[in-house]
């Protein structure tokens, strides 16, 4: 009789050919699961797809919209690389004594630069689009309210800005344009990428310079009441170094005549018509956005309405975002969903200012007025500093 050397009943497979069946279906499982990610990707990188199930829909940014998928996706990005700012502003604290929202531009530093967030769920997505150079900048003025402005705007989907100041135009020129560039966050279709560099608003070359990169480029810029600006721009220099001079004696040339001294930037930027003439040579009064600093703190939801209609983006940004902080004393951002906080700004903004004598506020006062007025009719706006 003839015996068996296995156990196995005949028509079950041999352990060998078991393994290679049970490594075959592993492999083919492996393999779907790659196939699926891959798609998922795939899906979020190309626009046509989400625009056209959801043309009705989704909203527009100058004819071109991305998907709503897509926007909340970036939205949640953008509002987690939020909540990197806030540690951002934070570790900038000391560094703020020195240079405010200034980062000197460093080859080190270029993640800190562009805001970006190194989170994984943030790298998928900013690993797609690509940088461009900025279609729209604020341009100024100094401690007229860019901060908040560009804080504000990044919570728009189609926006993406560069966190901290750039300074190309004016110091950092020479490096040329793909330097600058680089330092740009990526963008998808539609999206605008903005930088905000207050000083150049005040800086001759700077018009020529931008007009020489798009004639095309939107500008903005943030007004204040040139005598608070002043004072505010003091009061920056002063948390810095303490023992500078007081803004009194600063403030003339000769106090006994009253004479005020124009080279002192912080009264020369405040003289907002004579910069603006400089600004006309390149670029017609319809790319340029005056953005009132008072009414960015007492109404910011209209204000940006105005920002979001100028740049050719659906209002998204409402009255729904902001929430006054009694203790901070300024409009701040709400929680974006799944963060923890609100999004105030750091403490270099919103300083108390120093009392300032009465009398050289009256002279300062005086002395802005003729050129206010020349502002109020050159933008076709009144401001109300008068
Ligand atoms: N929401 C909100 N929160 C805090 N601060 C606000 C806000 N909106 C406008 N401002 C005013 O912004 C002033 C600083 O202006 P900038 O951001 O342009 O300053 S800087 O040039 O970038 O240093 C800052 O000036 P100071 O009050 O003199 O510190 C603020 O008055």
């Amino acid at each position: 009789m003839e015996c068996s050397l296995s156990w196995y009943p005949s028509d079950f497979p041999s352990p060998a050919a078991f393994r290679k069946k049970l490594l075959l279906l592993f492999t083919m499982l492996l393999l779907w699961v790659y196939i699926f990610y891959s798609c998922t990707a795939l899906c979020l990188s190309v626009p046509s797809l989400g625009q056209e199930e959801h043309g009705a829909a989704r909203h527009r940014s100058g004819g071109a919209g991305i998907s709503e998928l897509k926007a909340k996706l970036l939205l949640r990005g953008q509002q987690q690389e939020a909540g990197d700012r806030d540690g951002l502003a934070f570790r900038s604290a000391s560094r703020d004594l020195l240079q405010e929202d200034t980062i000197e531009l460093t080859e080190e530093s270029p993640t800190a630069l562009s805001g970006h967030s190194l989170k994984p769920f943030d790298l998928n997505l900013s690993s797609y689009g690509a940088k461009k150079l900025p279609q729209a900048i604020i341009i100024g003025v100094k401690k007229g309210g860019t901060r908040a402005l560009l804080e504000f705007l990044r919570v728009h989907p189609d926006i993406r800005a560069v966190g901290a100041e750039p300074h190309f135009f004016d110091r950092h020129y020479d490096k040329g344009m793909e330097w600058y560039k680089d330092l740009m966050p990526k963008t998808l279709d539609g999206q605008i990428t903005m930088e905000k560099t207050p000083s150049y608003f005040v800086t001759k070359e700077v018009a020529a310079r931008i007009y020489a990169m798009s004639k095309d480029a939107k500008l903005i810029v943030v007004v204040r009441d040139p005598v608070t600006r002043a004072i505010s721009d003091y009061t920056q220099t002063l948390s810095k170094k303490p023992d500078i001079p007081s803004f009194e004696s600063l403030t003339f040339k000769n106090r006994t005549t009253g004479l005020i001294d124009t080279s002192w930037s912080a009264i020369q930027i405040g003289i907002y018509a004579k910069h603006l003439e400089n600004w006309l040579q390149y670029f017609p009064m319809h790319q340029i956005l005056f953005v009132s600093g008072e009414r960015l703190i007492s109404d910011p939801s209209g204000e940006l309405g105005k920002v979001q209609d100028f740049l050719g983006l659906k209002r998204i940004i409402t009255d729904k975002h902001f929430y006054f902080n009694k203790t901070k004393g300024f409009p701040c951002l709400k929680k974006p969903e799944g963060s923890s906080k609100p999004h105030c700004l750091g403490k270099t903004k919103g300083r108390t200012h120093p009392n300032i004598d009465p009398e050289v506020v009256q002279r300062l006062r005086d002395f802005y007025r003729p050129f206010n007025m020349k502002f109020y009719q050159m933008t076709g706006q009144n401001f109300g500093w008068d």
